[in-house]
């Protein structure tokens, strides 16, 4: 059953899903439930020693909630994703799962499946049951939503239904989900709202601090905004019990329909260059921001839900991050061999020879372009090399030279330093420390190509074994600025190796990469207690990506 006026687009009597579909999807849940019980029940199993059942019984929620309808489609991305092996060597520093983490723990579907998954995609030509849905999933979960939507829906069909339902039936339907009473009586001065004023596109209201704070102060509290009205103002907002949830799944998914400017929420039928609704919306919600995101990598695009920026397909490196969420390796799965392999493939290899930054920026481009690499990246290395620049330190250390990126550009920023100088003879050394023998070696072999050999000294071993070493060979009897860059949770640790060697003096300064991202507090609270430091934080990004992070510079007083 369909009925709708398309000319004045009145959604009171629409109906898309009809009885029989919607009870297709009932008598399918009981096989759904079996089945995922069952899953969960092995993975309970399977994974008992590691989870607790406390763990297990959250594990098995998300599986559900993120079932919706979409069971099947979650399941199958589950089996395809590729195993990938963890790095044999020290703990991942996990700079990007960061990224991820500052949205959903939902797990994303990969970019060619059709759908992400959420209950919106389904209704979102009923802007009736789209609102009802979008109403009783706020804050409640899937699995619990998802049954008392169904009975709802299934009760009360149309608008008219709702708008005439009775109070006490209607609570009881609702009962198992809880507020059962407050979200009843919403519910029918939301239908009788709606009968008396349906969501029309030449009707809109102000949603005050919506989408963002103070937004809504331009319009009066019962002005009713027109076509030809620029001020901001949303076609469902007078409706009681529409909250940003549920005017952000409007906008995504109905509002350019309602509109008569597509068919479709994706912008079908609509004219070249049109933009669609859902690409102005960053939502609050971090299972919509995860739809977004996901939404903009099918386009191509990184989209940054902190800033609500998409990074114009700079970084197709990262799309590995985005497809393999928690999968994503970020080092030592072969990486690093074959960037070497790359460079010396690289159309610009004749320029290496003698020229760090010509390596550097192809590294960059490896590193956008193919394969995420955990080095400090341009944004923050010319920070730290303008502080060399400004310091002119002699001797500089670093802890976690990986392959050399940080070696080639501090390195050459640590010789343009003292190439006027005449100096006290004293011949400026960079020390990189790196645990890995075979980074270490990829770092030696680039630190050649630069042309860098009499400045970039490579030392293969433990930071603090080799710091020790090297003092008590009488190699290394100061310190002018240290790098910690290894492992943020030996920063602590392997500064006070430094200390307790002495190797800082008045003047020493010593700076910290990631504090931020994927962050360092405990080093940061430790040089800001240090009575021997005066500490800041420099912001920079991490790049590929683009990701906020803080380099903290430390100045040894003492
Ligand atoms: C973030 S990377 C360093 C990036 C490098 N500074 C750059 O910007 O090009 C961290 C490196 O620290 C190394 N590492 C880990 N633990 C270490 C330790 N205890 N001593 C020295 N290096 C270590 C890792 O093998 C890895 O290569």
């Amino acid at each position: 059953m369909r009925t709708i006026d398309e000319n004045n687009r009145d959604y009171r009597f629409r109906i898309s899903a009809t009885e029989s579909q919607l009870m297709g999807v009932v008598t399918d849940l009981p096989r759904r439930s079996t089945r995922l019980q069952a899953r969960n029940n092995h993975a309970i199993k399977s994974n008992g020693s590691r989870g607790g059942p406390q763990q297990n019984d959250r594990r098995q929620i998300k599986e559900e909630e993120g079932d919706e309808v979409e069971g099947q489609t979650l399941l199958v991305v589950k089996s395809r994703q590729p195993k990938l092996a963890k790095p044999p060597t020290a703990p991942t520093q996990r700079r990007l799962i960061s990224y991820l983490k500052t949205t959903s723990a939902c797990r994303i579907p990969p970019i060619h499946a059709p759908r992400f998954g959420l209950v919106q995609e389904r209704l979102s030509d009923n802007l009736y049951e789209l609102l009802v849905a979008a109403m009783l999933w706020n804050r409640t979960r899937g699995m619990q939503a998802k049954p008392v939507f169904l009975a709802l829906i299934q009760r009360y069909p149309t608008l008219d239904h709702l708008a005439k339902a009775n109070f006490s039936e209607l609570a009881d339907l609702i009962r198992p989900i809880g507020l059962y009473n407050s979200r009843a009586k919403r519910f029918l001065l939301f239908a009788q709202a709606w009968l008396s004023s349906p969501p029309s596109k030449e009707r809109r209201y102000r949603r005050m601090h919506y989408p963002s704070a103070g937004d809504g102060k331009d319009v009066g509290p019962t002005e009713v905004l027109d076509e030809n009205d620029t001020r901001e103002g949303w076609e469902i907002a007078h409706l009681p019990g529409i909250g940003p949830y549920a005017l952000d799944s409007f906008r995504i998914f109905h509002r350019d329909m309602l509109r008569g400017l597509a068919k479709d929420w994706e912008g079908t039928g609509a004219p070249p260059g049109f933009e669609p609704e859902w690409k102005r919306v960053n939502p609050s919600d971090k299972e919509l921001k995860a739809y977004i995101r996901w939404r903009w990598l099918k386009e191509g695009y990184i989209w940054d839900p902190s800033s609500g920026r998409k990074l114009y397909g700079k970084y197709p490196s990262l799309r590995k991050l985005e497809e393999l969420g928690d999968a994503y390796v970020e080092w030592n799965d072969g990486r690093e061999p074959a960037l070497l392999r790359w460079l010396y493939d690289h159309p610009s290899f004749p320029e290496m020879r003698n020229n760090p930054r010509v390596i550097c920026d192809a590294m960059d481009e490896y590193a956008a372009q193919h394969n995420f690499l955990i080095n400090i990246g341009p944004d923050k290395a010319e920070k730290v090399a303008a502080l060399i620049s400004e310091k002119k330190p002699k001797i500089f250390v670093e802890l976690g030279g990986y392959v050399g990126y940080s070696a080639l550009w501090f390195g050459n920023a640590l010789k343009n330093a003292h190439k006027d100088s005449t100096g006290d003879g004293e011949q400026a050394v960079y020390w990189s420390l790196e645990a890995d023998p075979v980074f270490a070696g990829i770092a030696m072999n680039l630190v050649d190509l630069a042309g860098l050999g009499d400045v970039v000294k490579i030392v293969t071993g433990k930071a603090a074994d080799s710091l020790s070493r090297l003092k008590e060979e009488g190699k290394l009897t100061m310190v002018d600025m240290l790098f910690l860059d290894h492992i943020e949770d030996l920063y602590v640790t392997d500064l006070k190796v430094a200390e307790s060697l002495a190797l800082l003096k008045k003047g020493s300064t010593v700076v910290a990469d990631n504090v931020l991202r994927p962050g360092a507090p405990d080093y940061k609270k430790y040089v800001e207690q240090h009575p021997s430091f005066e500490t800041r934080a420099i912001k920079g990004l991490i790049i590929p990506g683009e990701f906020g992070d803080e380099i903290e510079v430390s100045e040894y007083t003492a």
